[in-house]
């Protein structure tokens, strides 16, 4: 689903963030990837995404070569496919929950046609399965940390997206509340069959993945 080959990224004036030589991730599969705070996590995600792309080498996306892709194709292909939950939610906070969850689906034809017209009914069925019991036309800027959770989570999902991506996802959240959070994305991505792809440096969350995999052993492949 995803693969790098001699993969390498710069930002401007920069040494290389990511050399990354041969990494995979197959579709299904629920992937930790853990590693300090300035080694390339986030930047491997925009990567991933096509926010940005390789410098030189091979990345693959659902067999797709992002480089290949002209700007608003890689746009296209990331709110196709991809469903993104951020560090801090990025909600739009004057909107209503309902407006947020169904926000990936104004902009993908593909996810549209993948909810098959029966949004409302969507989001009451997302918003029951993910236990949140609030007023769908409250807005964003009201809720409380662990609803917003919730609603972004929601958001990731709808459209069934084959790629979950999660960035640092629970850093806002206690003990408690991260592992009630992992518990629901790792059900709910289980129930997709979704590829689930988790960035972080908190390694308590990383016991339920598949594979956990560290940035540092897997970057810096031109060099070994
Ligand atoms: N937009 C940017 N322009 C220039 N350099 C950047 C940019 N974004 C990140 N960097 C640099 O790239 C390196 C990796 O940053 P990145 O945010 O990918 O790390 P991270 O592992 O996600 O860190 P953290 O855990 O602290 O969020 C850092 O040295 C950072 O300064």
């Amino acid at each position: 689903m995803i693969h790098l080959e001699n993969a390498q990224f710069a930002w401007p004036n920069e040494h290389a963030v990511i050399e990354i030589k041969n990494f995979s991730i197959n579709k299904g599969e629920k992937v930790f990837l853990k590693g300090s705070s300035g080694s390339g996590k986030t930047t491997l995600l925009s990567l991933i995404t096509g926010i940005q792309t390789v410098q030189s080498g091979l990345l693959v996306v659902r067999g797709l070569e992002l480089k290949k892709l002209k700007p608003h194709k890689r746009d296209l292909f990331r709110g196709d496919h991809i469903g993104y939950i951020f560090q801090q939610f990025n909600l739009l906070p004057w909107l209503s929950v309902e407006d947020n969850i169904l926000a990936p689906i104004l902009f993908s034809k593909v996810k549209r046609q993948k909810e098959n017209g029966h949004h409302h009914e969507k989001v009451a069925e997302l918003l029951n399965e993910l236990s949140l019991d609030v007023d769908i036309k409250k807005q964003a800027r009201n809720l409380s940390i662990g609803q917003q959770q919730r609603v972004a989570v929601a958001r990731a999902l709808i459209g069934n997206p084959e790629i979950i991506i999660a960035d640092e996802p629970t850093s806002a959240l206690d003990g408690d509340r991260r592992n009630d959070f992992m518990n629901l994305l790792f059900s709910e991505c289980e129930k997709r069959d979704s590829t689930l792809l988790v960035v972080s440096h908190d390694s308590t969350i990383a016991s339920r993945f598949n594979r956990v995999e560290e940035l540092e052993n897997i970057n810096g492949g031109f060099h070994v």
